[in-house]
């Protein structure tokens, strides 16, 4: 007699295959984006590799494995330092690049510098493998980011380290995708190949990525901040004003705000592409090349904006691989009403390491 999963997972092919609502596989393919054999087999790699950190990640071992501190030489106490499971993501997301072929660097938040991997390669990966990895203990969401360009041929003939660094030195301008995996009650793959933003679900029962939000729009305004606000006292005056006035409904929205922060960077971006709002860190912490680029570039395609809160994320020109700047992310009206109180960003960060 079939098992109730062998016959829930054939039901769900079936619904999914008559409703036609394809896997991410069939959505990049020569009958759907198109977006190129190359990148095709890259994102199959890449998918591939997320999946087994989303496997990791709810695992009952992964806290087991969170001790095992001599791996990393990392004290318990120390914030900063790679966590296991950073690392475990950053090995897996390694190989599964190198396996495709069609990479010629990676630069990750976990390396200092970035690795160069085949000089045929035809794309550089921009990455941070296992965002918010200190919240895996109590189970909070985390996510994977990467941003893929196209190798620079001009620089084929410079040494290696100039030309690893160069590749991922490059304006979000020039991104050819970009996306992210959410870790959380459902694993999510959110991608754009420059035309749109579209997420797919992992159905568990088949293995596949599935189509289920198609064309992303962020709302124009969102109701919602997100923000750690126990650095209030340390915020500049504009960003202060910003907040008070949009909790209270003061704002060009006349609605009250309401306050969302999971501190855990791809689950409270998520949660701002699909509601609006604003999603933001205003003091220098996150990462440029990894983090704030491919977000941005998420946002844009979704209707939504990237900003330092002053300027475009995405026309800044990355000049160190581990830049860290304020990242203000989300709807377009709401990110532009925060920019016109001219003064958001926190220059001061006493009593946190990073
Ligand atoms: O401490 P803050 O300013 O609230 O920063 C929280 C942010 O830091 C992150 O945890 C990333 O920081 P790490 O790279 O140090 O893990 C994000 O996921 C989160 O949005």
């Amino acid at each position: 007699m079939a098992s109730f999963s062998g016959f829930l997972a054939k039901a769900q092919m079936e619904v999914t295959a008559a409703n036609g609502i394809p896997s991410l596989m069939d959505y990049v393919g020569k009958g759907g984006l198109d977006v190129g054999d190359d990148l095709v087999v890259l994102l199959y790699h890449i998918q591939f590799a997320c999946k087994r950190i989303a496997a990791l990640v709810a695992s009952p071992f992964n806290s087991a494995l969170g001790k095992h501190s001599a791996l990393t030489g990392a004290a318990p106490s120390d914030r900063d330092k790679p966590k296991p499971l950073d690392i475990v993501a950053n090995e897996i997301i390694l190989s599964a690049l190198r396996n495709s072929g069609k990479v010629s660097v990676m630069a990750s938040e976990e390396d200092d510098a970035p690795i160069w991997i085949n000089g045929d390669g035809p794309f550089a990966v921009v990455l941070d493998p296992l965002d918010g990895s200190r919240n895996i203990d109590a189970s909070i969401p985390t996510g994977t980011i990467f941003g893929i360009y196209n190798r620079l041929p001009e620089l084929d003939n410079q040494p290696v380290e100039e030309k690893a660094l160069l590749n991922s030195l490059q304006s979000g301008t020039k991104l050819v995708a970009a996306g992210y995996v959410l870790y959380s009650s459902a694993t999510i793959l959110c991608a754009s190949f420059g035309s749109g933003t579209h997420a797919f679900t992992l159905d568990h029962s088949t293995g596949d990525f599935i189509l289920t939000h198609p064309s992303i729009r962020i709302p124009p305004r969102g109701q919602i901040y997100s923000v750690n606000d126990a650095r209030y006292f340390d915020w500049p005056e504009g960003l202060k004003q910003y907040i008070d006035t949009v909790r209270q409904g003061k704002g060009k929205y006349p609605k009250k705000y309401s306050a969302r922060y999971i501190c855990s960077l791809v689950a409270d971006f998520h949660r701002t592409l699909l509601y609006g709002g604003i999603a933001m860190n205003p003091r220098d912490h996150l990462r440029l090349v990894y983090e704030a680029n491919p977000l941005s570039f998420l946002a844009e395609q979704a209707g939504g904006k990237g900003s330092n809160g002053k300027s475009r994320i995405l026309s800044i020109q990355p000049v160190k691989l581990h830049q860290r700047l304020p990242l203000f992310l989300g709807s377009c009206e709401d990110i532009d009403e925060l920019e016109s109180y001219g003064d958001v960003q926190q220059k001061v960060n006493p009593g946190y390491e990073v």
